[in-house]
């Protein structure tokens, strides 16, 4: 499906402890937020990269441990939006002093390379965060205060971006952009006295450390041998959370703005079961793994019953991985045709199929497919996202119109009811029950107007742009 965002950690402890088995055990658990590529950097060393899933490196770990080790460092695990999906692009990467760690995406990078001296962003040549880098490092040059430098720079693009920074001095440093599309959280281990800033609080979890607080949007953290410190480099209102965090992207076990992921989730099925009551079904069935908190809330409301009707494959190759955030298309197929039917669970029977979102419509078709095979009678189709119309530019991969199954099939068609009918037609269902924005918003329990809904709503006012859209092939040379 669309590919969407990574996980950034950055570390430090201020009783000299070596962090990086911290650093490992964070990013494994960020796994979720990206399956290319992950790496680590700690000062006046060249980055450590490597392609793949970090447990598929586990036999460098203790190599890794001691090479690098470090009080200060920053992590990453990649899932690519601009700039192709290779080790050179893995992150973090470094430019002169400073090591950057990235999740989010500058849409307007090439405008941005054309700031940059001899830069010409081209997608198969680098990533949108060496650009941005090489602009930072450039401001840094001129004005020598992280705050001032991200100040400027963000002034300068449009996207999202929650950024660890890590100077050969040592310093860590973490901003969030002033909508704070992206999450990223602060914590704190008691026993070795380190700080530590994380895409999610499962990567603190992992390491024993406590959820501090969230990072706030236009906030600069720095962490030093001085302690820890906070500065604004800008203020911007109303915030833009991107929603798709809470309904899909997001580990179940993290806490953002304050709520929990799988209870979260599991109110939005309860919202939608209020919403579109489909009581004359004889079962509800997640599609795994992410949308089973939503299908179990769906089920309860109704008091109908719950049952795993499909698991994904963990023994294969790749069966256990999110199809979704996989670069390529083959991938995301073989990943959804590895999802094994209940034969017992659905045969004959009118079956309830909860989803967290329709993208591309890659799982949903490939499942539907399956679940006739083994003679569903019928199947209904709930999804907790809106249909998604429009490219994000905010840091998920689908940067083109042409590639969601919802455009292609009802754009000019502004009911939800009428998409779905539509979208069903395509991918096999009898019937599709879409959720909306507001009702979306309630569940989750956060102000509709603090979220982001650009994909559904084509509203591109968070971003403060009115793009013109291209497609694939311009916006990845792919
Ligand atoms: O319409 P599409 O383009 O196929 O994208 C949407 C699907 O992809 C995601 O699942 P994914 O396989 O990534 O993993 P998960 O649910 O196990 O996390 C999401 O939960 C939907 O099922
Ligand atoms: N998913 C992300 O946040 C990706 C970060 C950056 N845009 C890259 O492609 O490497
Ligand atoms: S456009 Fe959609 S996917 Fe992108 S940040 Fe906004 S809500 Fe999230
Ligand atoms: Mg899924």
């Amino acid at each position: 499906m669309v590919h969407e965002n990574c996980g950034v950690v950055g570390i430090f402890s201020l009783d000299g402890h070596n962090v990086i088995p911290f650093v490992i055990d964070s990013l494994r658990a960020l796994q979720h937020r990206g399956q290319e590529a992950w790496g680590i950097a700690v000062p006046g060393k060249s980055p450590f990269r490597r392609l793949g899933l970090i447990s598929s490196a586990a036999a460098e770990f203790p190599t890794v441990v001691k090479k690098y080790k470090s009080h200060a460092a920053i992590g990453h695990v990649r899932y690519s939006t601009l700039g192709k999906s290779t080790l050179e692009n893995a992150q973090p990467l470094k430019v002169k002093d400073l090591c950057v760690a990235h999740n989010g995406t500058i849409a307007n990078v090439e405008e941005l390379s054309g700031m940059v001296g001899g830069c010409t962003f081209t997608p198969q040549t680098m990533s949108d965060t060496l650009v941005a880098a090489q602009r930072l490092v450039m401001h840094l040059a001129d004005k020598e205060d992280m705050a001032e430098a991200m100040h400027i720079l963000k002034g300068e693009m449009v996207g999202s971006f929650c950024f660890t920074f890590l100077t050969d001095g040592g310093s860590v440093y973490a901003a969030r952009d002033p909508r704070g599309f992206r999450p990223l959280v602060l914590g704190h281990h008691r026993e070795t006295n380190t700080y530590m800033v994380a895409s999610e609080s499962c990567a603190l979890a992992a390491v024993g450390a406590q959820l501090v607080r969230d990072v706030e949007p236009g906030e600069l953290v720095k962490m030093s041998k001085g302690g820890i410190s906070s500065q604004q480099f800008a203020n911007e209102k109303p915030h833009a959370h991107c929603a798709f965090e809470y309904t899909y992207f997001a580990h179940p076990s993290s806490i953002m703005e304050g709520i929990n992921i799988y209870a979260a989730r599991k109110r939005i099925g309860q919202f939608l079961a209020r919403k579109f009551p489909i009581t004359n079904a004889d079962v509800v069935v997640p599609v795994p793994d992410s949308a089973r908190p939503a299908a179990l809330g769906y089920a309860q409301e109704l008091g109908l019953p719950f049952e795993e009707g499909l698991l994904k494959d963990r023994y294969s190759r790749k069966g256990s991985m999110r199809s979704f955030i996989e670069p390529y298309q083959s991938d995301r197929v073989e990943i959804n045709k590895g999802i094994i039917p209940i034969q017992e669970v659905v045969e004959g029977k009118h079956v309830i199929v909860v989803d967290d979102s329709i993208v591309r419509g890659t799982s949903s078709a490939e499942i539907i497919k399956t679940l006739r095979m083994v003679g569903a009678s019928r199947v209904s189709l709930v999804v907790t996202y809106p249909p998604i119309r429009y490219p994000c530019y905010a840091g998920i991969d689908f940067p083109s119109q042409e590639e969601l199954v919802a455009y292609q099939h009802g754009v000019t068609e502004d009911s939800n009811a009428t998409i779905g009918a539509r979208v069903s037609q395509v991918i096999g269902a009898d019937h599709i029950a879409y959720n909306d924005t507001s009702n979306l918003a309630k569940a989750i329990g956060m102000p509709e107007e603090e979220l982001c809904f650009t994909c559904s709503t084509g509203n591109y006012a968070p971003l403060g742009i009115r793009p013109v859209f291209k497609s694939r092939i311009q916006m990845k040379g792919e």
